[in-house]
């Protein structure tokens, strides 16, 4: 038996919700944006292989990558539960560079664990393994933070509520926006971007956020658009974490100039999201972002869609 997970690739905040929005992404164009792991059954208990475009940048070492501690996270779990995980040998396809922003580790961590419970005929219910998935993201990252996880296994534009047993929920997003997504080609480390944004932040500013959060939430359930697009604006990490990033100043001011509504910056950076409404548009921003934002051969750019599946069992082998 041979099972395969797709899991997308996810802008972490969308701006105006640090660590607690975010949104899985479709390419457009039918671009698989995202990680696939393929798990099939073996002899010996655990073995691990790796393919794809950005394997060369994965740790060398076996014991060293995300989706080792997934087969074992995984394992644990099924113990608690008195039941035991099969032999195994998993391939992970790395399609999404490392620290870029798009919630690579995520995807990882979210294939891996979706492709092991479909092998063992899904033991881990959802919340369960969310919550493993949250575990496992805080190990790379520093902190638990749910904004990369949940929409890449839930899709679409998932809010954290991480109360009253509920760890997030879908919130409508405006499914005629077209997301701008740029990876200029060079990594920034998550747990370093946070590691760099204040521990305590001024009275005005948490208000800000507060403010603008809920205005952005109240919006999308509303169909307020021009709302929605006022209001996605980071006052916590995109002031100190712009400057990591060479060319953002640019990128918006092109973007601004473009008729979007909103640039920022995906996760930790340095992929950079510009939101548009016109196809034509978002089109040459992606032709614009591609000329002046791109800096190596490692770098890309596609127009989306918010992915409303998330993670998908596809039964195939890689
Ligand atoms: N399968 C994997 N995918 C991505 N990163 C991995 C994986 N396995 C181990 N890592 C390590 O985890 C860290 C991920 O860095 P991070 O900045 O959090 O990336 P991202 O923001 O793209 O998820 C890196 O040190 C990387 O070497
Ligand atoms: N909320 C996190 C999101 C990190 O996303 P990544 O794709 O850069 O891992 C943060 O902003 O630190």
């Amino acid at each position: 038996m041979t099972v395969v997970a797709y899991a997308p690739a996810s802008i972490g905040n969308v701006s105006v919700g640090f660590d607690v929005l975010g949104a899985a992404l479709a390419p457009i164009d039918g671009t698989l944006l995202g990680d696939r792991v393929e798990v099939s059954a073996a002899e010996q208990a655990f073995s691990l292989g790796c393919q794809g475009r950005f394997a060369h940048k994965l740790p060398a070492e076996a014991d060293k990558n995300i989706v080792y501690a997934c087969y074992q996270g995984y394992g644990e779990a099924l113990r608690k539960k008195g039941l035991s995980i099969k032999p195994l040998h998993m391939v992970l396809e790395k399609n999404l560079p490392i620290g870029s922003g798009l919630g690579s580790s995520a995807s990882s961590i979210v294939a891996a664990l979706e492709a092991l419970n479909a092998f063992h005929d899904y033991a881990l219910d959802k919340d369960e393994q969310l919550l493993l998935m949250g575990e496992l993201e805080g190990r790379i990252s520093g902190s638990v933070h749910y904004d990369n996880v949940a929409p890449c296994y839930l899709g679409g534009i998932q809010l954290m509520v991480e109360e009253a047993g509920i760890i997030s929920q879908s919130i409508p997003a405006f499914e005629h926006w077209y997301w701008v997504v740029c990876y200029p080609g060079i990594s920034i480390s998550t747990a370093e971007a946070r590691a760099i944004l204040p521990a305590q932040y001024r009275r005005s500013d948490c208000l800000t956020y507060g403010r603008r959060l809920a205005a952005f939430v109240h919006a999308s359930h509303s169909g307020q658009e021009a709302l929605a697009a006022a209001v996605l604006k980071d006052v916590i990490a995109e002031p100190y974490r712009q400057a990591l990033i060479p060319g953002f100043a640019q990128v918006r001011q092109h973007a601004e100039l473009s008729g979007a509504l909103a640039t920022g910056i995906s996760g930790s950076g340095p992929t950079v999201f510009v939101a548009m409404t016109d196809k034509q548009q978002a089109l040459r921003m992606k032709e614009w972002m591609e000329q002046h934002f791109i800096q190596n051969q490692d770098g890309f750019c596609h127009v989306c869609h918010i992915d409303t599946q998330g993670t998908q069992v596809t039964g195939q082998g890689l």
